[in-house]
Protein backbone atom coordinates (compact mmCIF):
# COMPACT_ATOMS: atom_id res chain seq x y z
CA UNK A 1 0.00 0.00 0.00
CA UNK A 2 1.45 3.74 -0.83
CA UNK A 3 2.81 5.21 2.23
CA UNK A 4 1.26 8.54 1.28
CA UNK A 5 -0.93 10.85 -0.47
CA UNK A 6 2.17 11.86 -2.52
CA UNK A 7 3.04 8.52 -3.69
CA UNK A 8 -0.15 7.33 -4.14
CA UNK A 9 -0.33 10.46 -6.82
CA UNK A 10 3.28 9.72 -7.92
CA UNK A 11 4.59 13.16 -7.46
CA UNK A 12 8.07 14.01 -8.70
CA UNK A 13 9.67 16.17 -5.92
CA UNK A 14 12.27 18.36 -7.21
CA UNK A 15 14.82 20.48 -4.56
CA UNK A 16 16.35 23.33 -6.90
CA UNK A 17 18.08 26.50 -5.40
CA UNK A 18 18.71 30.02 -7.16
CA UNK A 19 22.15 29.96 -5.97
CA UNK A 20 23.27 33.99 -5.67
CA UNK A 21 27.18 34.73 -5.82
CA UNK A 22 28.46 37.79 -3.81
CA UNK A 23 27.79 40.15 -6.76
CA UNK A 24 24.42 39.35 -6.75
CA UNK A 25 23.69 37.29 -9.89
CA UNK A 26 21.96 33.56 -10.06
CA UNK A 27 23.79 30.54 -11.50
CA UNK A 28 21.72 28.64 -14.24
CA UNK A 29 22.84 25.08 -15.54
CA UNK A 30 21.89 23.49 -18.63
CA UNK A 31 20.56 20.46 -19.13
CA UNK A 32 22.82 17.88 -20.80
CA UNK A 33 22.46 16.24 -23.86
CA UNK A 34 20.10 12.80 -24.59
CA UNK A 35 17.75 14.34 -21.32
CA UNK A 36 14.20 15.62 -21.39
CA UNK A 37 14.75 19.48 -21.89
CA UNK A 38 18.25 19.21 -23.25
CA UNK A 39 19.88 22.72 -23.69
CA UNK A 40 17.74 24.45 -21.75
CA UNK A 41 18.65 26.12 -18.86
CA UNK A 42 17.29 25.20 -14.74
CA UNK A 43 18.13 26.17 -11.34
CA UNK A 44 20.79 22.95 -10.10
CA UNK A 45 19.15 20.81 -8.07
CA UNK A 46 17.10 17.64 -8.63
CA UNK A 47 14.72 14.42 -7.11
CA UNK A 48 14.48 13.93 -3.58
CA UNK A 49 15.05 10.59 -3.11
CA UNK A 50 13.45 7.98 -0.87
CA UNK A 51 14.54 9.08 2.73
CA UNK A 52 15.24 12.74 2.01
CA UNK A 53 13.97 16.00 3.41
CA UNK A 54 13.76 18.44 0.72
CA UNK A 55 16.73 20.35 1.87
CA UNK A 56 19.15 17.41 2.41
CA UNK A 57 17.92 16.36 -1.31
CA UNK A 58 19.32 19.99 -2.01
CA UNK A 59 22.27 19.74 0.19
CA UNK A 60 23.33 16.05 -1.64
CA UNK A 61 22.42 17.38 -5.41
CA UNK A 62 24.90 20.86 -4.99
CA UNK A 63 27.96 19.09 -3.85
CA UNK A 64 27.27 16.28 -6.68
CA UNK A 65 26.67 18.77 -8.80
CA UNK A 66 28.64 22.15 -8.40
CA UNK A 67 31.17 20.43 -5.46
CA UNK A 68 29.78 23.37 -3.49
CA UNK A 69 28.65 22.85 0.33
CA UNK A 70 26.07 24.37 2.44
CA UNK A 71 23.38 23.97 5.41
CA UNK A 72 19.85 23.44 6.12
CA UNK A 73 20.57 27.02 7.91
CA UNK A 74 22.02 28.52 4.84
CA UNK A 75 19.08 27.60 2.56
CA UNK A 76 15.57 29.58 2.48
CA UNK A 77 12.10 28.96 0.75
CA UNK A 78 11.51 30.81 -1.61
CA UNK A 79 8.73 29.37 -4.29
CA UNK A 80 7.09 26.38 -5.93
CA UNK A 81 5.88 25.35 -8.80
CA UNK A 82 3.64 22.62 -9.62
CA UNK A 83 3.45 20.96 -13.41
CA UNK A 84 1.56 17.38 -14.15
CA UNK A 85 3.17 15.51 -12.22
CA UNK A 86 6.25 17.69 -10.96
CA UNK A 87 6.69 19.62 -7.61
CA UNK A 88 9.43 22.17 -7.98
CA UNK A 89 11.08 23.64 -4.44
CA UNK A 90 12.78 26.86 -4.63
CA UNK A 91 15.17 27.62 -2.45
CA UNK A 92 17.50 30.44 -2.00
CA UNK A 93 21.07 30.45 -1.19
CA UNK A 94 23.57 32.91 -0.33
CA UNK A 95 26.57 31.10 1.60
CA UNK A 96 27.91 27.98 0.88
CA UNK A 97 31.65 27.24 0.72
CA UNK A 98 33.22 26.40 -2.95
CA UNK A 99 33.44 27.25 -6.34
CA UNK A 100 30.45 25.85 -8.38
CA UNK A 101 32.19 23.76 -11.28
CA UNK A 102 30.30 21.70 -13.60
CA UNK A 103 31.23 18.49 -12.13
CA UNK A 104 28.85 16.61 -14.38
CA UNK A 105 29.94 18.81 -17.68
CA UNK A 106 27.00 21.11 -17.68
CA UNK A 107 27.15 24.89 -19.08
CA UNK A 108 27.09 27.11 -15.75
CA UNK A 109 26.03 30.96 -16.59
CA UNK A 110 26.42 33.29 -13.80
CA UNK A 111 23.11 35.33 -14.84
CA UNK A 112 21.88 38.92 -13.46
CA UNK A 113 18.34 39.01 -12.03
CA UNK A 114 16.84 41.16 -14.78
CA UNK A 115 18.36 38.56 -17.31
CA UNK A 116 16.97 35.35 -16.04
CA UNK A 117 14.33 35.61 -18.06
CA UNK A 118 15.37 36.01 -21.20
CA UNK A 119 17.22 32.58 -20.90
CA UNK A 120 15.62 29.48 -22.49
CA UNK A 121 14.34 27.94 -19.70
CA UNK A 122 12.86 24.51 -18.30
CA UNK A 123 8.95 25.53 -18.76
CA UNK A 124 8.52 24.95 -15.06
CA UNK A 125 11.03 27.16 -13.85
CA UNK A 126 9.65 30.49 -15.69
CA UNK A 127 7.53 31.80 -12.66
CA UNK A 128 10.37 30.56 -10.55
CA UNK A 129 13.00 32.41 -11.93
CA UNK A 130 10.38 35.67 -11.68
CA UNK A 131 9.97 35.11 -8.29
CA UNK A 132 14.04 35.60 -8.08
CA UNK A 133 13.90 38.07 -10.10
CA UNK A 134 11.59 40.08 -7.78
CA UNK A 135 13.45 39.40 -5.02
CA UNK A 136 16.92 40.96 -5.88
CA UNK A 137 15.65 44.06 -7.77
N1 LIG B 1 17.23 20.33 -11.11
C1 LIG B 1 16.17 20.91 -11.65
N2 LIG B 1 15.22 20.16 -12.27
C2 LIG B 1 14.19 20.81 -12.81
C3 LIG B 1 14.07 22.22 -12.72
N3 LIG B 1 12.91 22.57 -13.35
C4 LIG B 1 12.34 21.44 -13.84
O1 LIG B 1 11.30 21.36 -14.48
N4 LIG B 1 13.12 20.37 -13.49
C5 LIG B 1 12.82 19.00 -13.85
O2 LIG B 1 12.85 18.20 -12.70
C6 LIG B 1 13.44 16.94 -12.99
C7 LIG B 1 14.70 16.83 -12.15
O3 LIG B 1 15.34 15.75 -12.49
P1 LIG B 1 16.90 15.54 -12.18
O4 LIG B 1 17.68 16.73 -12.62
O5 LIG B 1 17.09 15.07 -10.82
O6 LIG B 1 17.13 14.32 -13.03
P2 LIG B 1 17.36 14.14 -14.56
O7 LIG B 1 16.16 14.48 -15.38
O8 LIG B 1 18.60 14.88 -14.90
O9 LIG B 1 17.52 12.60 -14.68
P3 LIG B 1 18.14 11.48 -13.77
O10 LIG B 1 18.16 11.90 -12.36
O11 LIG B 1 17.18 10.38 -14.03
O12 LIG B 1 19.48 11.28 -14.34
C8 LIG B 1 13.74 16.95 -14.48
O13 LIG B 1 12.64 16.43 -15.18
C9 LIG B 1 13.87 18.44 -14.78
O14 LIG B 1 13.59 18.80 -16.12
C10 LIG B 1 15.06 22.98 -12.07
O15 LIG B 1 15.02 24.20 -11.97
N5 LIG B 1 16.10 22.27 -11.54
Amino acid sequence: MPASRTEQRGVLVVSACALIDRAGQVLLTQRPPGKAHQGLWEFPGGKVEEGEDPAEALIRELREELGIDTQTSCLAPLAFNAVDDLLLLLFVCRKYKGIPAPLEGQGLAWTAPGDLLSADLVPADIPLAAAVRDLLS
